[in-house]
């Protein structure tokens, strides 16, 4: 059987980009497509479809935001496919972003100028707010969901006699000092993308340490700037499109400026391409565009701990122990007021 492969976030920029990497790469492999909005999921479908006809694209309905829909989502997977070789944990957000003009400015003439254009330190605010599942909605998606679901397809994943691949889009945006495990849903802070990145980061290292020993390995990634709906959400499109050019001067000086989702798939795909046991689970692997264009992907060590990182696992088992009974007392309350309506009628 055909190597199958699922990506969160599949429907645009760099998750579409990897879609489109990998049939280049193989056509033969089984993609499934795990999407939000159906529409939008047909849409990359029909796109993929028109450079690949021949590609075996399946899709997922998938709101990794909602601990209900991962669970549902999880067990369709595991109903249609024995076995799932690289599950790619891209699908993210960056809700109401706000740039620190001044801050800016001042990075602009400092000695700092290369790293703020990398990682946007002191540059970059979100506002977050709770979601369904009473989480906070920017750890719920670009987190836990995704933990959940690594969780819940263990059993797909960890194969006797096979390896498989879980691979996080983290960020260099991520930063140990916008994470703390005391708030690890980063309620009181206002930089909850990197918080939810970093996490990322250390859990990517717990997989490490809780799997390896059943095939099942885990990476992380990060595209570098790209030009993609959710960049396009931080400042006008109009302003972007006017210092496009700037941005493309600036790559002469900063290979983190991948710019296109292409360039910014280019690490999710390179992975694709390496043996598990040949990557360092304490790196992330960036990618990287040289002033001419080309790319090319580069592992950079992390700044993370295992101590911290197996408090955050832990921390996570709980949470999802608590997610998992919420949801079964709402369905016992269902199940008795359906059976208390049929009785009273
Ligand atoms: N662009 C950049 O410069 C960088 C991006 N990244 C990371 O790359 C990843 C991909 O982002 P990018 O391609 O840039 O941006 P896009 O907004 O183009 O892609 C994000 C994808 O995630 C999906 N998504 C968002 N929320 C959910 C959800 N609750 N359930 C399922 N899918 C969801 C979106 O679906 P929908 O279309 O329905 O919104 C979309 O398909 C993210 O994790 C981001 O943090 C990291 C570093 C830099
Ligand atoms: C290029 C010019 C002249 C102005 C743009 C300034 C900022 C809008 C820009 C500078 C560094 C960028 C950046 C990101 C967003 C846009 C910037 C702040 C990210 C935070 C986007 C998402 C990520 O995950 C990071 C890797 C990016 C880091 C750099």
């Amino acid at each position: 059987m055909e190597k199958v492969i699922l990506v969160t976030g599949a429907n645009s920029g760099i998750g579409l980009a990897l879609c489109e990497r990998l049939l280049c790469e193989d056509s033969r492999l089984q993609l499934c497509l795990a999407c939000r909005n159906m529409q939008r999921a047909e849409a990359a479908r029909s796109a993929l479809l028109t450079s690949h006809p021949d590609a075996h694209i399946d899709l997922l309905h998938l709101d990794v935001g909602s601990v209900r829909s991962v669970l549902h989502a999880a067990h369709k997977v595991k109903a249609r496919y024995n076995r799932l070789d690289y599950l790619y944990l891209n699908a993210g957000i960056m809700p109401n972003p706000q740039i620190d003009i001044k801050a800016f400015f001042k990075g602009l003439f400092s000695s700092n100028v290369v790293k703020m254009f990398a990682t946007a330190e002191g540059l970059l605010t979100q506002q977050d707010r709770v979601n369904k599942d009473g989480l906070q909605e920017v750890f719920a998606t670009n987190l836990f969901g995704h933990f959940v679901l690594v969780r819940e397809l263990d059993s797909i994943l960890c194969q006797a006699g096979q390896t498989s691949r879980v691979v996080w889009t983290s960020s260099s945006n991520a930063r140990r000092s916008a994470f703390s495990l005391e708030d690890v849903q980063h309620r009181l802070g206002t930089e909850p993308y990197a918080s939810s990145k970093y996490a990322s980061d250390l859990i990517s290292l717990a997989l490490n340490r809780h799997n390896n020993s059943q095939g099942l390995y885990s990476s992380v990634i990060c595209p570098g700037l790209v030009m993609t709906n959710l960049t396009y959400g931080i400042l006008p499109s109009f302003f972007w499109t006017l210092i496009m050019p700037i941005m493309y001067l600036i790559r002469i000086f900063t290979n983190t400026f991948t710019l296109t989702p292409y360039n910014g798939a280019g690490a999710l795909h390179s992975l694709f391409l390496k043996k598990p046991e040949s990557l360092d689970p304490r790196a992330k692997y960036h990618s990287l565009t040289s002033g001419m264009g080309s790319n090319y992907t580069q592992p950079r060590q992390m700044d993370i701990d295992d101590d911290m990182s197996e408090a955050l696992y832990v921390k996570l088992l709980e949470m999802e122990k608590a997610a998992r009974k919420r949801l079964k007392e709402e369905d016992d309350n269902k199940q008795a007021y359906k059976k208390y309506l049929n009785q009273t009628e």
